[in-house]
């Protein structure tokens, strides 16, 4: 129906409407309160949204795009568990699809695409939202002895946040051409929004490189260096690549798509994180958006990563990323070798 509008454009803007679907899934699990906590591996965990919203997510755009090439992080799943016919997603965003297509972008085909898919980022968020909602202190307490990884400092601090880290959580769906991504959407499920007078919640923010970006309000950065960095994947030599930078605040925030929107709204100026934890689908989508916006996301070594079908999925070396040149020039210098040579040789 839409043959005349390149193919990019339209997996965007199919993107788009996947994405929202998907948040509605992550919304229902939580409602419905039962989680289904697995644990992949250390401080790696995996909840039905997760599963869920993958199955949503790459069942609605490979019935659609039958060429493509998807990656999702939950992909062990594939061929376990049905797909609702509720959650076939075969709308398309008429506003994105209006978008003109860059020259460079037209003839894209099918097969020089790969998606990577996050269904769901920050999921360690996602799972301590779920405990903070629970109202009822004695409910809370029980549902805080099942979830093993949640320390009592942690407990203490999430009571004080006003339940606030179900923000962080992200949808992300990344689009690579010949290894690069060229497009993105990052969804938020959780962003509350006054929408002509109504209150809506969740909002949904894409990126076309040539084209710009949308779905939000972008912001200059701050005007001394705010950083940002994980909440919940420290160490020291992540602690150390933060210590370089002389930074008068560091936002210690969940997801790699929500930390890419701190940048993109002005709240902070660089994202540091000296450590390999994470993966292809957690920055496809942040870094297509965020280059799009004239921003950089590379390794801690300032080496791009590659987005090819047959690439590593760990981001060995880290992140580094920034809303603009000389503010990612800035980082670079500032990381020791050593740290470098130490991420680079693990
Ligand atoms: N050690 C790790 N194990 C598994 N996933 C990780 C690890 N470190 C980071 N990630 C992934 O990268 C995202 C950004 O990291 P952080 O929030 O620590 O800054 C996390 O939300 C998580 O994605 P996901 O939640 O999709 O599993
Ligand atoms: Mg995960
Ligand atoms: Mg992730
Ligand atoms: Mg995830």
């Amino acid at each position: 129906m839409y043959g005349s509008v390149p193919l990019i454009v339209r997996l965007l803007a199919s993107s788009v409407s996947v994405a929202n679907r998907a948040g509605k899934i992550v919304r229902d699990v939580m409602s419905k309160g039962e989680l289904g906590i697995v644990e992949k591996g250390k401080d790696d965990y995996q909840t039905e949204a997760d599963r869920s919203a993958q199955r949503c997510i790459v069942a609605s755009l490979a019935a659609q795009y039958p060429n493509l090439k998807i990656i999702g992080e939950e992909d062990s799943l594939e061929d376990e568990g049905e797909v609702v016919s509720d959650w076939l997603v075969n709308e398309i965003d008429k506003e994105i699809l209006k978008l003109q297509c860059p020259p460079n972008l037209q003839e894209v085909k099918e097969e020089d695409i790969v998606v990577w898919v996050d269904p769901l980022d920050g999921t360690s968020e996602y799972t301590q939202g779920a405990l903070m909602l629970k109202r009822d202190p004695w409910e809370r307490w029980k549902m805080y002895l099942t979830h093993p990884f949640i320390s009592m400092k942690w407990y203490l601090s999430l009571l004080q946040n006003n339940y606030g880290f179900l923000e962080h959580v992200t949808v992300l769906i990344g689009i690579a051409v010949n290894e690069t991504p060229v497009a993105g959407v990052i969804h938020q499920p959780y962003y509350k929004n006054i929408v002509e007078g109504d209150k809506k919640i969740g909002r949904t923010i894409w990126g076309l490189h040539g084209v710009g970006v949308g779905g939000f309000t972008p912001a200059p950065p701050p005007e001394s260096i705010v950083i940002t960095t994980t909440r919940s994947h420290s160490n020291p030599v992540v602690e150390e690549a933060l210590k370089v930078m002389n930074a008068s605040k560091v936002l210690r925030v969940g997801g790699a798509g929500y930390k890419v929107l701190q940048l993109l709204e002005g709240n902070a100026s660089i994202y540091v994180f000296a450590s390999p934890g994470c993966k292809k689908w957690d920055t496809c989508a942040p870094e297509a958006i965020l280059s799009a916006a004239g921003g950089k996301l590379t390794d801690i070594l300032g080496n791009f990563y590659k987005y090819g079908a047959n690439v590593t999925k760990p981001n060995k070396t880290g992140v580094l990323a920034a809303v603009n040149n000389e503010l990612h020039s800035y980082a670079l210098e500032r990381i020791p070798e050593k740290l470098q040579e130490t991420l680079a040789n693990k």
